[in-house]
């Protein structure tokens, strides 16, 4: 048993497990069975699980963060493969409430069938032969009482459930810092220098990067710096454009262009791959920034707030109320990464934002789509948006022309006396 499964074991009676079944997220508590404590209230979740189905929590006990998140996210893609087509799996975490980097992903299982169920529990009986880094538990239901078991396997410990009261802050909140947001370089890069060996394009990659010399600070830029931030369809492209041409400006993006050739295979890692490889592209933009500020104003399609907003934004997966309160820490600008001068975050309505997407006829990045299926993950990330600290963000109302939206942002910059 690793390290990591030991020290697991030891918190297990403090830990809060949770299930997000059905849009809504479940929390319950272990209690031991002996003292005759606790199991009697039965969670709602496991009063609605069919009668015979068998249950089972699978949850990631690798210590290296890296490799969990990346066993995290391939197990999915075994499960909806393996397991029979009537076994039903949910996201599920376990967390030491208020303890950070304490958080544990997995998933819980409901194989309605015997039929399903004895299939269920071979192949995970098999994954465990080959030493996958699992805790495993099925859920029993304790004939002719209200009563569900938590059976921890390898350790033949059974506990009762009890309902949990959700914690303070959403559980994905203890575990964002480096795992979803990288608020230095050295972090980010941190993450690409240890999945070089396995991941080879994390290597080329690392060879754009700056040098730990050039991260320096330097004096204050002659020309402004001005970042265009929004959902997609709100109308940056457009809009940078028509800016570097009414200013005689640079246009730069992050990320930047010499980054294209591998943002679709960072697309398919799990957050921490991706979001390091997002906060990377920021450096290597920034770096641009300071080689063309002492000549024109510089225009940037996307920057930080894009990198932390949608970040945040899918790691915390409630309603708005659930993110981080504004004034978070976690909506901090990273202290070695370029603040520009202002940051213009264009908002629309989202039907518009539909329009003009259909107009635009691409095809939409699996982010994309996501925003437009899940209208409180939208909200999230705008909300998210506005709460980032560090240079001042101003929302635009992007709903008009697109030359009444230019003269609006032109006015701005003047009245601001960003120029
Ligand atoms: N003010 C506007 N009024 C009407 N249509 C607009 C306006 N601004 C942009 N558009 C159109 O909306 C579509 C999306 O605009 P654009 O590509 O500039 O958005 P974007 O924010 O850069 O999107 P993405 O982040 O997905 O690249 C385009 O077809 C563009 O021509
Ligand atoms: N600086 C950036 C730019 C983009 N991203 C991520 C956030 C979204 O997943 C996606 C949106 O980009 P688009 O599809 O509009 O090119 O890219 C980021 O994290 N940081």
């Amino acid at each position: 048993m690793s390290r990591r499964t030991m020290a697991l074991l030891s918190q297990w009676t403090s830990r809060v497990f949770s299930v997000d079944m059905d849009g809504e997220t479940v929390y319950f508590k272990i209690h031991d069975t002996q003292t005759g404590k606790g199991g009697k209230e039965v969670l709602r979740m496991f009063g609605n699980i069919q009668k015979g189905a068998s249950c089972y929590s699978l949850l990631v006990s690798s210590g290296e963060k890296i490799h969990s998140a990346r066993f995290h996210w391939k197990l999915k893609d075994k499960l909806s493969t393996a397991l029979p087509p009537q076994c039903r799996f949910s996201p599920m975490c376990s967390f030491l409430p208020g303890v950070r980097d304490s958080l544990v992903h997995g998933y819980f299982l409901q194989a309605p069938s015997s039929d399903s169920s004895a299939t269920t529990e071979r192949l995970l009986r098999q994954w465990l032969r080959l030493d996958d880094p699992l805790l495993v538990c099925s859920y029993l239901h304790e004939e002719n009482t209200p009563r569900w078991i938590q059976h921890l396997w390898n350790t033949e410990q059974n506990h009762g459930i009890v309902p949990s009261e959700a914690p303070e802050s959403h559980p994905a909140t203890l575990n964002l810092i480096n795992s979803d947001v990288f608020y230095s370089f050295q972090a980010a890069r941190d993450v690409l220098q240890k999945c070089a060996d396995i991941i080879p394009e994390a290597a080329s990659v690392l060879e754009l990067l700056p040098c730990d010399g050039d991260m320096e600070a330097r004096s204050k830029p002659d020309f402004p710096i001005i970042v265009l931030e929004g959902l997609d369809a709100t109308g940056k492209t457009t809009l940078t454009e028509s800016l570097r041409d009414a200013l005689g400006a640079t246009l730069l993006r992050s990320p930047p262009p010499c980054l294209s050739p591998w943002r679709a295979r960072f697309d398919q890692e799990p957050p921490i791959l991706r979001r390091a490889f997002y906060a990377l592209g920021n450096y290597i933009t920034a770096q641009q920034i300071y080689s063309q500020t002492s000549k024109t104003p510089v225009i940037i399609d996307r920057f930080w707030h894009s990198t932390a907003a949608y970040a945040i934004a899918t790691a915390v997966n409630g309603p708005v109320c659930d993110l981080p309160a504004e004034g978070s820490e976690l909506y901090r600008w990273p202290s070695d990464l370029l603040q520009p001068s202002v940051v213009f975050l264009l908002t629309l309505d989202p039907e518009e934002r539909k329009r003009r997407l259909k107009d635009r006829g691409q095809g939409e990045t699996k982010e994309e789509h996501e925003l437009d299926l899940n209208q409180v993950f939208r909200l999230r990330v705008e909300e998210a948006y506005k709460r980032i600290s560090g240079p001042t963000c101003i929302s635009v109302d992007a709903s008009s022309s697109a030359e009444q939206v230019l003269r609006q942002v032109l006015l701005l910059i003047k009245a601001k006396r960003y120029l």
